[in-house]
């Protein structure tokens, strides 16, 4: 299974998964053109989507979702996302499939994907585990103000995490964002600080030489090298080492 993050932040978000000839996107956050190439750069041709899933409707996550009309691609999302009128209620309506946290959708029998409730502040938003070809299992956990037990329990067993890590808790509180902004981003219904990411992984990293690719990281309030310490330093009290037990990636 290859596993490509064609962009990531609150710039745009577009996650690009293979399995032999199909391909699945999580997020189209950029605009659609500029998806189309950063794909074919990429070497993912537009025309292998088999299906399209979108975590919640923020613009940064579904700006593009034009994509789907023009390659009459399969959209999957919550019922809460699909009431979202800016972009999703422009999918035509043959290409909009409601999932639910219960769902297994199988994608060609290449990609099995099961959604779980995150928490963000728009309705039903999700996280997604992917189960692809040669064992492997990914979770996507983008987006989301807590990780909660449930979550936990979605995502354990994978072998490759994207999640975000989205701010360093000191440089959101002590950097220029409005108060009410930092008071959203830090509450339940924001985004993942560092330490709460690194307490997740935590959790869910066994030693097995797991991928971990951290994301959606602020500019403004984080760092590369601060979300990694995080990671590193809370992984290395469960006694596992980067690149021996485990590896680390930053794709902002
Ligand atoms: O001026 C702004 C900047 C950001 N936001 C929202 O805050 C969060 C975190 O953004 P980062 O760029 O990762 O710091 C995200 O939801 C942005 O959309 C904002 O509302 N206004």
């Amino acid at each position: 299974m290859e596993v490509k993050i064609i962009a990531g932040g609150s710039g745009g978000n577009v996650i690009a998964v293979r399995s032999n000839d199909t391909i699945i996107i999580i997020e189209c956050g950029l605009p659609k053109t500029k998806i189309e190439n950063l794909l074919i750069q990429n070497g993912f041709n537009p025309t292998d989507i088999q299906a399209i899933f979108i975590t919640h409707p923020h613009q940064d996550h579904v700006q593009g979702i034009g994509l789907a009309n023009k390659y009459r691609i399969p959209v999957y999302a919550s019922e809460g996302t699909w009431k979202n009128e800016k972009y999703m209620q422009t999918v035509e309506e043959d290409l909009r499939n409601v999932a639910t946290v219960a769902d297994e959708i199988n994608i060609e029998n290449e990609f099995f994907i099961t959604p779980f409730s995150t928490h963000h502040n728009d309705f039903d938003p999700f996280g997604f585990v992917v189960i692809g070809d040669k064992g492997n299992r990914l979770s996507i956990c983008l987006d989301s103000g807590i990780v909660d037990q449930t979550m936990i329990e979605a995502m354990a067993g994978s072998n490759i995490f994207i999640i975000e890590a989205n701010h360093d808790l000191d440089l959101l509180i002590n950097g220029e964002y409005h108060e009410q902004l930092k008071a959203r981003i830090s509450s339940d219904l924001g985004h993942l600080s560092n330490e709460q990411t690194a307490e997740a992984l935590a959790q869910l990293i066994v030693g097995k030489g797991e991928r971990i690719i951290l994301t959606h990281l602020s500019k403004q309030n984080n760092t590369p090298e601060l979300a990694e310490k995080a990671v590193e330093d809370a992984l290395e009290a469960k006694g596992f080492e980067r690149v021996f037990d485990y590896q680390l990636e930053v794709i902002r």
